[in-house]
């Protein structure tokens, strides 16, 4: 639909972009990214026509933008340059009524039913109808930004010139704009080449986006592939970070500046309370957490951890949404909590706290063993009595992404060498147990203080982890095997 061969060009014979090539398909929706300055406006006005090149040449539809007339190319493209000043007043229907225009006769031109129905189609579309018989310079700038995307839809164009169509608008205009203009390059077969400041939009809706850089391209592709860490903090000169989006594989791009500091927080057994009902342990800053919770497991950042007790014969198809309940009645946050639960009795939980050099580890474990697995049988069994093992680790310090999976393979492995060392069977293949059928696992750290980049038992973090756990695993479990005797 669009290909670009190998131009150059600017302003007042200084070469603003240099040797651009790239080709749009058609029914593609193409974004140009790149700093302020890197000639993303200057190659939206090649495209359109506006600017000559000094050398290669633009094809539109295979012929040369230069040999259309600039009624022709209007027929073909529409642009929606970014919002200006409007020098002049009038409604919002003469506004996208001049949209029209290219189709025109030049003689006795007339308005037919068919330019009737899509500058309707065209205000429906965008959700200006509602005041089609408004003064435009009466409108907010959103409401005048979707106002001449109207214009634009109603030339009826094949292709889609945008310079930062989402700039005026507000969060639910941007993706209903962005979602429809997606829907028209599948359904109508629309081309669009858009302008974004906005990466993380960009990479959300288009099929392909170009990254320019001081008038040269410097990456294009998907998203996925274009949009890459070590490209990004060159090309911007911004200390970036590229993560995913949660729900798919589109990357987001966010600043990785330090945030604002907070204080300075240490996690000790002050910030735990124990009580039948539950234990919670309340940080006064978020935490970054790595978690097999019952409600907000993985990763994330919370301020309350609460485990639970819930009775032997505790059923529910419902348990997340049972615990989020618990953890409002309880007056905690449930967006801000890490929830688990067990069966055993709290006031058997085992707690340590360990001072190394520069940093500290706090550690909470509650153990049943009823529940007793080894994990290396393959064996299929049905959990019906009490017994899990929930092993908390806060640490005092900054947790690499590694030293937080780490610190769960060092807390499992201490776990099972304390069941062994208890001589806990697998009720069911009568050898040693692993572990139990339920057991939850949970890493919180400051993230304040000293960098800890590995969890694994040759490193101190790894050798505190790996020793506290063990401690408590073998009290907690020694406590709750007392009670069963003498039950
Ligand atoms: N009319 C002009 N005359 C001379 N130089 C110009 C003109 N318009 C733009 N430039 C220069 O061309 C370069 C590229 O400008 P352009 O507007 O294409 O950048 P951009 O990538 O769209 O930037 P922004 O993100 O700030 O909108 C800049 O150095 C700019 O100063």
């Amino acid at each position: 639909m669009i290909s670009v061969q190998n131009i150059a060009g600017g302003y007042h014979q200084k070469n603003i972009l240099n040797n651009i090539c790239f080709s749009v398909q058609e029914g593609e929706f193409f974004g140009i990214l790149g700093p302020n300055g890197s000639g993303k406006t200057t190659l939206m006005k090649m495209l359109s026509g506006i600017l000559p090149v000094t050398k290669g040449q633009i094809m539109i539809k295979n012929k040369n933008v230069t040999a259309y007339s600039s009624k022709e190319l209007a027929k073909v493209m529409a642009v929606l340059p970014q919002l200006t000043q409007t020098a002049f007043d009038m409604t919002v229907k003469e506004a996208v009524s001049i949209g029209r225009y290219p189709h025109q006769a030049r003689i006795l031109p007339r308005w037919t039913v068919e330019d009737e129905e899509l500058v309707e189609l065209a205000m429906k579309d965008t959700g200006v109808a509602g005041f089609a018989g408004r003064s435009i310079q009466s409108l907010s700038g959103g409401e005048q930004q979707r106002v001449f995307l109207a214009q634009a839809l109603a030339q009826d164009p094949d292709i889609l010139l945008l310079d930062e169509p989402t700039n005026h608008l507000d969060l639910a205009f941007q993706q209903s704009l962005l979602s429809r203009l997606k829907s028209w390059t599948k359904k109508r077969n629309l081309t669009i080449v858009s302008i974004f400041h906005d990466l993380n939009m960009a990479s959300l809706y288009c099929d392909r986006v170009m990254l320019l850089s001081e008038g040269a391209i410097s990456d294009i592709g998907t998203p996925y592939e274009a949009l890459q860490e070590p490209t990004l903090k060159k090309v911007y000169s911004a200390e970036v970070k590229r993560h995913y989006h949660p729900s798919h594989q589109s990357p987001q791009v966010i600043l990785d500046s330090p945030g604002s500091p907070e204080r300075q927080v240490r996690i000790t057994e002050e910030w735990l309370s124990i009580h039948p009902e539950y234990i919670a342990l309340k940080s006064p800053i978020p935490l970054k957490t790595l978690s097999s919770a019952v409600v907000h497991a993985g990763i994330g950042w919370y301020t309350t951890f609460l485990n639970r007790h819930v009775d032997l014969n505790y059923s529910t198809d419902h348990a997340q949404v049972d615990l989020i309940r618990f953890i409002q009645s309880k007056g905690f946050d449930p967006n801000e909590t890490a929830g688990m639960m067990t069966a055993v009795q709290l006031e058997d939980v085992s707690v340590k706290m360990t001072e190394l050099a520069g940093f500290s580890i706090l550690t909470v474990v509650t153990a049943g063993t009823g529940n007793a697995a080894d994990a290396s049988s393959g064996m299929d069994r049905l959990s019906a009595s009490q017994g899990t093992i929930n092993t908390w680790v806060f640490v005092n310090g900054i947790c690499s992404e590694e030293a937080f999976i780490q610190a769960v393979i060092t807390a499992t492995e201490a776990k099972t060498r304390a069941l062994a060392d208890r001589f806990i069977q697998d009720p069911v293949t009568k050898t040693l147990a692993t572990g139990t059928t339920t057991d939850s696992v949970l890493i919180a750290a400051t993230q304040q203080g000293q960098e800890l980049p590995y969890g694994g038992p040759a490193t101190e973090l790894g050798r505190a982890i790996g020793k506290s756990v063990y401690d408590c695993t073998i009290d907690s479990v020694g406590r709750y095997l007392e009670k069963k005797r003498h039950a």
